[in-house]
C-alpha cells in the first residue's frame, strides 16, 4: 500500500518503478526509486546514460505514470501535468515565426491564463533576464544562449513552483553554458522554486545542486546521494567551482560514476 507521507514534501517520490511496455517485452526502466525534495531545494540527478533520469523527470511531470509506487507534490499524488510544475529541455522549441514575446505568450495562450497581469509579469522576466531589448526579434536573430533564457521565461511566465531541466546547458557552448548556470541558479533562488536538473557534468551538479543524487542502471535505481555543503551551495555556480571542498567533492562524485559505470558495463 503507498502511504501519504507525513509532512507532505514539495516532490516525493515513494517505491517508484516504471517499466516500458511494448508488442514484444517489458523493459524496467526505474525500480524501487525513493525520493524526497523539499520547498525550495535544487537537485540534481546525474548517471550514465539510460539510468532513467528523464524517465523519472517525465515521472515528476506526470507526462507517464508509474508502474508501481507513487509520486507525490505537495502531498497530491501525481494523476497528470498540472501547471505547477514548468519542464525545459536541452532543446528550446521556440518557434521562428513568432517574435521573442509572442513565444513566451503561448504557454499562457495553452494554459489559457494569458491575463493583463501575467501578460507584465512574462515582460518583467525578460527585463530580468536582460532580453527586453529583443523582445521583438525572431528567435533567428538570437545566439543559442538567449534562446534558452527565452525558453527559461516562457516557463516561468506560467508561474510553475517545479522546474524540471533537463540537460538544459548541454547544446549551449563552454562559456554561454558558465553565465547561464548563474542566471538560473540565481532566478530560481529569488523567485524561491524547487529544481531537479539532469545533467552529465559533474562539476555543474555539484555548482548547482543542494544535494546530487548518482544513479545507476539496469534497471536504473539511486546509488548514492551526495549532499553539498552550504557554503558552496550558497555561492552562484561559478564562483562555487572555488570554494574550498568543491575538487574533493568533484572526485567523490566521480568515483561513485566510475562505479556505477562499471557496474553498467558488466551487465
Ligand atoms: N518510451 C520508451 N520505451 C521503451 N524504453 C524506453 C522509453 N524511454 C526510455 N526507455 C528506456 O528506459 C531507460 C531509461 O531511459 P531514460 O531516457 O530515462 O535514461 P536517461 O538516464 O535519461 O538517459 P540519457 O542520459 O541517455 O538521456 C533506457 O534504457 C531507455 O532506452
Amino acid at each position: 500500500m503507498n502511504q501519504i507521507p507525513s509532512t507532505p514534501a514539495k516532490i516525493e517520490l515513494g517505491h517508484v518503478t516504471h517499466l516500458y511496455l511494448s508488442a514484444t517485452r517489458a523493459f524496467m526502466a526505474v525500480r524501487d526509486i525513493n525520493l524526497r525534495v523539499e520547498e525550495g531545494e535544487f537537485i540534481c540527478l546525474v548517471g550514465p546514460s539510460g539510468c532513467g533520469k528523464t524517465t523519472l523527470l517525465s515521472l515528476m511531470a506526470g507526462l507517464e505514470q508509474p508502474t508501481a509506487g507513487k509520486v507525490w507534490i505537495d502531498g497530491k499524488a501525481v494523476t497528470g501535468t498540472s501547471r505547477q510544475v514548468g519542464y525545459m529541455l536541452q532543446q528550446d522549441y521556440l518557434f521562428n515565426w513568432r517574435t521573442i514575446e509572442d513565444n513566451v505568450f503561448l504557454g499562457l495562450d495553452i494554459q489559457g491564463i494569458r491575463t493583463k497581469e501575467n501578460e507584465e509579469y512574462a515582460i518583467h522576466l525578460l527585463e530580468e533576464m536582460e532580453l527586453i531589448e529583443v523582445r521583438k526579434s525572431s528567435p533567428t536573430q538570437l545566439s543559442g544562449g538567449m534562446r534558452q533564457r527565452v525558453a527559461l521565461v516562457r516557463t516561468l511566465a506560467c508561474q510553475p513552483d517545479v522546474l524540471l531541466l533537463d540537460e538544459p546547458f548541454s547544446a549551449l557552448d563552454y562559456q554561454t553554458k558558465l553565465k547561464l548556470e548563474d542566471l538560473i541558479f540565481t532566478t530560481l533562488r529569488r523567485h524561491k522554486k524547487t529544481a531537479v536538473l539532469v545533467t552529465h557534468d559533474l562539476s555543474e551538479s555539484i555548482a548547482m545542486g543542494d544535494r546530487v543524487y548518482i544513479l545507476s542502471r539496469n534497471p536504473g535505481r539511486i546509488n548514492s546521494e551526495v549532499i553539498i555543503p552550504s557554503h558552496i551551495r550558497d555561492a552562484i555556480p561559478f564562483d562555487a567551482r572555488n570554494e574550498t571542498g568543491f575538487q574533493d567533492l568533484f572526485h567523490r562524485v566521480w568515483k561513485e560514476m566510475e562505479v556505477v559505470s562499471d557496474a553498467a558495463k558488466g551487465n
